[in-house]
């Protein structure tokens, strides 16, 4: 990171989001952008398996289930299982802009324990973009899409190229998505942005 402006709240000049022309149509599943992600991946085992949908606008919605083995207090889930929850929500924007980021900064407030076996519903939205910054925010609410909000946050993303993850990642895993082309074309399509 070279500069110090790290604030989640957008800048006054910021620009409006914008719905990208070929996300998916409200109500669509967006789709798991790595079959591994603890986050969102169906092969991870271990995983929250977070399956979100696109809504009307530059915003998604999720559920997620606390399962045992989310726990940290007796019978609650881990603090930071659910910041998981949340910054997954928020990276599912991606589909909504059709752009690749990931999380510069993620702040969280957790308002209500959330208990094991509730499921938390999730609504995240691009409030705005300013270069390569994208401002979001984020909430969990317990007993239905309406029930009282038990975390919530906000989040500065930054985009970045493909080239970020085949540089960074480590090589087994990096070669291995690779040589999957459903994979490789959609990493693509996502960088000829309009
Ligand atoms: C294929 C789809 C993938 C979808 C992923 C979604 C999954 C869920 C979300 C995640 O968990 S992502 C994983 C957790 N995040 C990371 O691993 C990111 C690690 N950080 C980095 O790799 C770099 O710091 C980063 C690419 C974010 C920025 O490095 P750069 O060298 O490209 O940016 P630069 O330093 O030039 O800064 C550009 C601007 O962003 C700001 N910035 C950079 N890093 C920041 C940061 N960490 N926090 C806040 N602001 C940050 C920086 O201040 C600056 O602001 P200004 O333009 O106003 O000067």
């Amino acid at each position: 990171m070279s500069a110090t402006n790290t604030a989640v709240q957008p800048p006054a000049d910021a620009a409006a989001p914008v719905r990208h022309p070929e996300a998916p149509a409200p109500g669509e599943p967006v789709g798991s952008h790595y079959a591994n992600c603890f986050g969102c991946g169906p092969d991870q085992p271990h995983g929250l398996h977070l399956a979100a949908r696109a809504g009307e606008g530059v915003d998604i919605t999720a559920e997620f289930t606390v399962r045992p083995e989310h726990q940290g207090a007796p019978g609650l889930a881990h603090g930071g299982v659910l910041a998981t929850a949340l910054d997954e929500a928020l990276g599912a924007l991606n589909w909504i802009l059709r752009v690749i980021s990931v999380t510069g900064r993620l702040e969280t407030d957790y308002l209500r324990p959330v208990p094991v076996g509730s499921v938390l519903h999730l609504s995240a939205r691009v409030t705005a973009r300013a270069g390569r910054k994208i401002y979001a925010t984020a909430e969990g609410r317990l007993d239905g899409p309406d029930g009282p909000v038990a975390v919530r946050a906000d989040a500065l993303f930054i985009e970045v190229k493909v080239d970020h993850f085949i540089e960074n990642g480590r090589q087994e895993e990096i070669q291995a998505v690779m040589h999957d082309p459903d994979v490789r074309r959609q990493a693509r399509a996502f960088e000829v942005n309009p």
